[in-house]
């Protein structure tokens, strides 16, 4: 689906933890979320994602991460409310992760780390008619992020990980249906960050709403082993490399507001 989107693929290199920042970027991501720091904002609404199974298509190794892609042709998985004003459309989810449990996600609480950190990445159908078009626009994408932590394994995520062998070189796709990405999220999502981000990939635009999830989820240390069993390189390349610490550095607020939804 067009969320897949050449961006990802062709700007990424693996392991590019590069001075790469969008010219005159101020709103970069991830961020260290100090948590004294940010502001209730009485106003923000429980955020309404509302996503049908059926929309699951595939699963893609892109090189950098594997994207488990949605149909987003028409409104059926759609995520409203929290800090949006607009309707969002589900494309793809994602996640980064490191090499060991010590670190993995993009974004901190407070300089905490967590191993893997998931993302789902909405785009603004009320504005824009693909994920191409809303992706260089300031109100174009709306990302949740979800901590994940090592602990009981998550039933939900295994239908996932079973596949994984199946796409574990670069450029691999495999289909993959009706899976509710609702089971990744955590029991609580009323509460969680705000703020004004970029993508943390090129290009980098900054164009996204940040929903980052303060509950987190838990995946057993095997199920996160088997991420890890993914790789950057493509089949014919000699020097297979190991999906691993595929995150980008942290980048400064730069005098921006994280709102948090509870007090
Ligand atoms: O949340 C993000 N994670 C990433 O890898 C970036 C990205 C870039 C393009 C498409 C989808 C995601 S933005
Ligand atoms: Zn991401």
């Amino acid at each position: 689906t067009a969320c897949s989107s050449k961006y990802v693929l062709s700007a990424l290199h693996p392991m590019w933890q590069g001075p790469l920042v969008a010219p005159g970027g101020n709103r970069q991501s991830p961020i260290d979320i100090r948590v004294r720091k940010s502001v209730f904002d009485p106003h923000l609404k429980p955020l309404t994602p509302d996503y049908d199974p059926r929309t699951c298509s595939q699963i893609w190794n892109n090189g950098y991460s594997f994207l488990v892609e949605y149909d987003d042709t028409t409104d059926k998985s759609t995520l409203k409310g929290g800090p949006l004003e607009d309707n969002f459309r589900l494309c793809q989810f994602h996640f980064h992760w490191g090499e060991s449990n010590a670190w993995g996600s993009e974004h901190t609480v407070d300089r905490r780390l967590f191993p893997a950190e998931l993302h789902m990445v909405h785009w603004n159908s009320d504005k824009y008619s693909r994920f191409e078009e809303a992706v260089m626009e300031e109100n174009g994408l709306a990302v949740i992020g979800v901590f994940l932590k090592i602990g009981k394994r998550h039933e939900g995520l295994q239908k996932l990980v079973d596949v994984l062998p199946a796409v574990r070189h670069k450029d691999s796709v495999v289909e993959f249906t009706r899976f509710d990405p609702a089971c990744l999220l955590p029991t609580n999502i009323d509460d969680y960050w705000t703020y004004a981000g970029s993508l943390t990939t090129p290009p980098l635009t900054e164009a996204v709403t940040w929903i980052i999830m303060k509950q987190h989820i838990e995946v057993s240390h095997e199920q996160l082993a088997v991420f890890r069993s993914l790789l950057f390189t493509s089949a014919e390349e000699e020097v297979q490399k190991s999906m691993v610490n595929n995150f980008r550095v942290q980048q400064s607020l730069q005098g921006r507001t994280v709102r948090s939804s509870f007090t």
